[in-house]
């Protein structure tokens, strides 16, 4: 992992490489004279409080895809609303896709506010037992994160770790950007800070592009050291309303997310077919599982809550 800091001068060479305190980029940094001397920069000071507010958090587990608009924000909710259906559990979406956060979207709460007390601020809630925080709820204008530079989007995510009062948690769900950008690498480096965290779940859909990027996220994972709790495949099939006849949308020629998993030794956790009631229901804020208790898809999210949760320790 880069041991370069956030906040860090351009060409910074990283705080234990054998050139820090010395290289050119070293001027002006005000962590110069202690990493010359081979102490590093001073500890984060904000480490204890991200560690103090994830302390009650019992699960933390990311959502990862490689490539947009695969399905992870609709995993990441539906996953969520699955979880809480156990009226005993306190679950928690943390919307970290700064540059399309949809959460608030999905739930229904897209003209909620967030309010700042001198706890913090407060998530919004969905039902009694699911809150959610979003980037999108502290964006003045939507389009302003897409032009941020890595190190704004980082002090972002930062604010976001050490800022929230979620209260008892037992699963967090973490909506990140797709990809494994330098946001990936903060979030990461500051979550594993604050304690373990139990795995990722990463959403691909069954097309070689998709696929590929996949190989991308389990790299990252495995550098990271974040273990993997499974794949999940997405838009795999459509199944037509009237006849039934199913209808493979992406016909692959590898064997598509099943022999990925395969190669690679990883759990495909669960195949999601299109269905266009849930993307209806997304988009309209609604609960899936309140219009459409009895489908097969509302079925298969509480299966992989299940298979998650069997997961976790
Ligand atoms: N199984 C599905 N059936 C129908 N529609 C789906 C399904 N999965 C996702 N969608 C729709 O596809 C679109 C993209 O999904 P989503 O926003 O979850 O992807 P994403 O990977 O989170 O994208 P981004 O990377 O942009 O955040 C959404 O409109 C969503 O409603």
């Amino acid at each position: 992992m880069s041991d370069v800091p956030d906040d860090a001068n351009a060409g910074c060479p990283g705080t234990g490489s054998a050139g820090a305190g010395k290289a050119s980029g070293c001027a002006g940094c005000p962590n110069q004279g202690s990493c010359a001397t081979g102490q590093g920069p001073p500890p984060d000071a904000d480490v204890p409080k991200i560690q103090d507010r994830f302390s009650r958090i019992k699960h933390k587990i990311l959502i990862l895809s490689g490539k947009g608009g695969v399905g992870k924000s609709t995993l990441t909710s539906n996953l969520a609303r699955a979880l809480a259906s156990d009226p005993s559990k306190q679950v928690a979406i943390l919307d970290v896709d700064i540059c399309g956060p949809s959460q608030p979207r999905m739930m229904g709460v897209e003209d909620e506010e967030v309010h700042n007390s001198a706890d913090g601020w407060t998530p919004v809630g969905i039902q009694p037992n699911l809150t959610l925080m979003s980037i999108a709820f502290l964006l003045g204008d939507k389009n302003d994160a897409v032009i941020w530079r890595g190190a704004r989007k980082n002090g972002m995510i930062k604010q976001f770790l050490k800022d929230v009062d979620w209260g008892e948690v037992d699963y967090l769900l973490i909506d990140t950007p797709p990809g494994t950008s330098d946001e990936h690498i903060s979030l990461v480096q500051f979550l594993l800070q604050a304690g373990p965290l139990d795995g990722a779940l990463i959403v691909s859909t069954p097309q070689e592009v998709s696929l590929l990027d996949v190989r991308k996220e389990v790299s990252f994972c495995v550098k990271t050291k974040v273990p993997i709790l499974g794949v999940v495949e997405n838009m795999a099939r459509f199944v037509c309303p009237n006849c039934a006849h199913t209808t493979l949308l992406f016909p692959t020629s590898t064997g598509g997310a099943e022999q990925m998993c395969k190669d690679s030794n990883l759990e495909l956790l669960a195949q999601l077919p299109l269905e266009p009631a849930l993307a209806k229901a997304l988009d309209n804020g609604e609960d899936f599982f309140e219009t459409n208790p009895d489908s097969t898809l509302a079925k298969s999210f509480l299966d992989l809550a299940e298979k998650v949760k069997a997961k976790l320790v």
